[in-house]
């Protein structure tokens, strides 16, 4: 039996990484950067004012932190004024959150520093008020300066970042209208098995509805993949060749539930092994331990056989294709969050494997403690189980029984609301 490592170390290994793409900014989010994105301009673009107020020169307003000082208003500069302004030594120029600063002001008084008073003496000599300036302003006090976020030449975004809305905003501010991304590898999901009939049929006797390419397609595109459901595959050996092979000839990932066991595997393994080596193996963990993965195809298009018991493929798809998923997005870190809590009933593990256990993750409101609480059976078809689940207790290859109270290993499933 291999370990779970081993067998992730197979899997990573074959990973297939898609070429960088460039896409718009707005189709960005999500994805990690494939450049470094470098500023030709400067952000903010020219000295503005940070708060509705006055331009001044701070060396003008110094002495009123001993008394007021008074100077005439001798213009307005609103947002988005693209005519130059400069005041002369001595006097104010009113400004507009954003607005361009004059020529020789070095700071910005705000209205709460202020009085500004019509004067019609001083609107004689064309001014249009006197400002009275309480308290002294240093220089650069309320002034957002040039290139004060961010440089000419300065790198935006690194090349592996993730792009958030930080990023896209980023991209926006220094023009960028596309950028070279690392895409979402396409993974492609298949379902085999005699039995099966598409949900919308009602199943016959014997008949099961195909749970695994739906739920499977949900997983992949939960990990960051763009997913193709190609729903449940012929077993007839020419037409899933030919489904498997145009699967491959569109995927980075291809994913097949079934086949694995019985009859039926042996036919969909020899028909797969045309395409490729296919080595089926006992992974020493519980559930999905009988798998088989390969590299099909020309491109050696790593492609999993998952057990079809729809916990067994869920869980395996967890534990096997989602970091491989992240690895094809370039993330760095392929696993999910792992915290250690108290266990709220004792647990079996059968020998020698690692055991993936349903569980409620909680929090002890007092203490902050993570417990972890076990769910009902550890039946591989009981899949209202796994949804009730927020978390899988991972139980290790030594370990047959937890009592309760024993610190256990658990790993976060998705976030529920
Ligand atoms: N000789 C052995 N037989 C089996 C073993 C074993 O170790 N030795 N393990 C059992 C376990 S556990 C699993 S899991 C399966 C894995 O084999 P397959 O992947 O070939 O699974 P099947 O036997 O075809 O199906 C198992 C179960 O799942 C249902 N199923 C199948 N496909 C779907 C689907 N798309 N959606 C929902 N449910 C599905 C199927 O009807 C069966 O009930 O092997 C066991 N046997
Ligand atoms: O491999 Mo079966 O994986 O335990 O349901």
């Amino acid at each position: 039996m291999r370990t779970v490592e081993a067998q992730l170390r197979r899997v990573l290994d074959a990973a297939v990484r898609p070429a960088p793409i460039r896409v718009d900014i707005s189709a960005s989010q999500g994805l990690l950067c494939a450049e470094e994105v470098v500023a030709d301009r400067a952000l903010p673009g020219f000295d503005q004012a940070a708060v509705d107020g006055f331009a001044v020169r701070s060396v003008d307003v110094l002495a009123a932190a001993d008394e007021p000082v008074e100077l005439p208003v001798v213009g307005e500069v609103a947002v988005g004024s693209r005519q130059a302004h400069r005041l002369q030594p001595g006097q104010a120029v009113r400004v507009a959150t954003g607005a361009p600063l004059p020529t020789l002001a070095d700071a910005v008084a705000p209205h709460d520093h202020t009085d500004a008073a019509d004067d019609p003496a001083s609107r004689a000599t064309g001014h249009r008020a006197r400002l009275t300036v309480k308290t002294p302003v240093p220089s650069a006090a309320w002034v957002r300066r040039v290139g004060e976020d961010v440089a000419p030449g300065d790198v935006v975004v690194r090349r592996g970042a993730p792009v958030g809305a930080a990023q896209v905003g980023l991209l926006a501010a220094v023009g960028r209208t596309k950028v070279l991304v690392h895409p979402r590898p396409r993974v492609s999901v298949l379902a085999v098995g005699d039995e099966l009939v598409d949900l919308d049929r009602t199943p016959g006797t014997g008949q099961v509805v195909d749970v695994n390419s739906y739920a499977l397609a949900a997983a992949a595109s939960d990990a960051g993949a763009e997913v193709t459901r190609l729903g449940i595959a012929a077993t007839e050996p020419a037409a899933l060749r030919e489904a498997v092979a145009s699967a491959l000839a569109r995927s980075e990932i291809v994913v097949i539930a079934g086949g694995v066991g019985g009859r039926l595997g042996e036919d969909v393994q020899d028909t797969l092994a045309q395409l490729g080596p296919v080595d089926i193996s006992r992974v020493a963990m519980h559930p999905g331990s009988v798998q088989g993965f390969g590299r099909l195809g020309g491109e050696e298009i790593p492609t999993f056989l998952l057990p079809a018991n729809p916990v067994s493929a869920l869980v395996a798809f967890e534990v096997l294709v989602r970091p491989l998923i992240r690895l094809t997005l370039g993330k760095q870190d392929l696993h999910r969050r792992e915290v250690t809590a108290a266990l709220l009933s004792p647990i079996a593990s059968p020998p020698g494997r690692r055991s993936y256990v349903r569980g409620r993750l909680l929090r002890d409101r007092a203490t902050g403690e993570y417990l972890a609480q076990p769910l009902g059976s550890s039946g591989s078809h009981l899949l209202s189980s796994l949804a009730e689940a927020n978390s899988l207790i991972v139980v290790d290859e030594e370990t047959t029984e937890i009592g309760m109270d024993a610190p256990v290993r658990v790993s976060f499933l998705a976030p529920r609301s």
